[in-house]
């Protein structure tokens, strides 16, 4: 792991989704960074805030309890107490979070606002998709089985993860973080700016640098499946979410993630379909 400099730049390049060079420009980013930022969209900023706002009322309820994972059920609650520890770590992430699968228990206590962000934020997905696959070289397009946003169309594995990251109580464990340095297992993550900062990735040269996140722009990122596709065209970039300091500390941070995940028979490559890679990549990062 690289030295920790945070003054490094992230290189991330952040397109208005209106700009007509927008898919020229975002696939770039993704290829020279992993990540890319896309301003201007079409998912409204008042849905994200309200599914913010009524979600951390929900983790800091008690009705969160009613919808506990299991080790063969990967929707619903999990505490911090089962929280992930990434591959290669010691402790678990200093998080709790909600798995929103289609076909997957979704919480009474909130409205349907999570549900129509999944519905809009796969859409926008699949255009962004589209963007990637139309600016990649057709020797690595060539590659894929199917057009890449016809890999997750009616994805049972597609995943929206509403996370909570509770204030600091400074009886965290020593070394304890928000999220510990890990790649993300799916084609692309796409994720609102959270309201808190803390999200850094790893430059080509070894360095941390905050990913630019303004409020109300939608952060992108490579994962490993992308990777795997591409023949490692694009690359899976290692990303933290870093604990904060000062009045941060006593604040939570609520983030959004959908993985994009195709459907378990997709042909991703020869040695993987979508499926096994899955299986054999949640073997290594389930709790241990
Ligand atoms: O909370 C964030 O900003 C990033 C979360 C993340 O990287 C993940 O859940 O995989
Ligand atoms: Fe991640």
């Amino acid at each position: 792991m690289g030295a920790v400099n945070l003054g490094a730049e992230s290189g991330v390049v952040a397109v208005s989704y209106r700009d007509p060079a927008a898919p020229a420009l975002f696939t770039e980013s993704l290829r020279q960074t992993g990540f890319g930022v896309i301003r201007d969209h079409p998912i409204p900023q008042a849905l994200v805030e309200q599914v913010y706002a009524e979600w951390l009322g929900f983790f800091d309820g008690e009705a969160k309890y009613a919808y506990a994972s299991g080790p063969d059920r990967h929707d619903g609650f999990f505490s911090p107490s089962v929280s992930e520890i990434a591959k290669g770590n010691s402790k678990r992430d200093l998080k709790e979070f909600f798995h929103i699968f289609p076909w997957g228990r979704y919480p009474a206590e909130v409205s349907d606002a999570a549900r129509r962000y999944y519905d809009l934020a796969s859409t926008l997905a699949g255009e962004i998709l589209s963007w990637v696959e139309a600016h990649t070289p057709p020797e690595v397009s060539a590659g894929f089985s199917m057009p890449l946003a016809s890999m997750i169309e009616g994805s049972p594995d597609t995943l929206l993860r509403v996370l909570r990251y509770p204030p600091l109580t400074g009886e965290e464990e020593p070394g304890a973080v928000r999220a510990a340095a890990h790649e993300d297992i799916n084609l692309l993550t796409v994720l609102p700016a959270s309201n808190e900062r803390g999200l850094q990735l790893l430059t080509k040269t070894g360095e941390w640098a905050d990913v630019p996140s303004d409020f109300g722009s939608l952060v992108i990122n490579v994962g490993d499946m992308l990777q795997e596709a591409s023949g490692g065209y694009y690359k899976s970039t290692t990303h933290r979410v870093v604990n904060p300091s000062g009045a941060g500390a006593r604040r939570s941070r609520v983030s959004l993630p959908l993985f994009l995940q195709p459907r378990p028979d997709v042909v991703l490559s020869e040695r993987y379909t979508a499926g096994s890679y899955l299986d054999e990549r949640l073997r290594e990062i389930r709790g241990k």
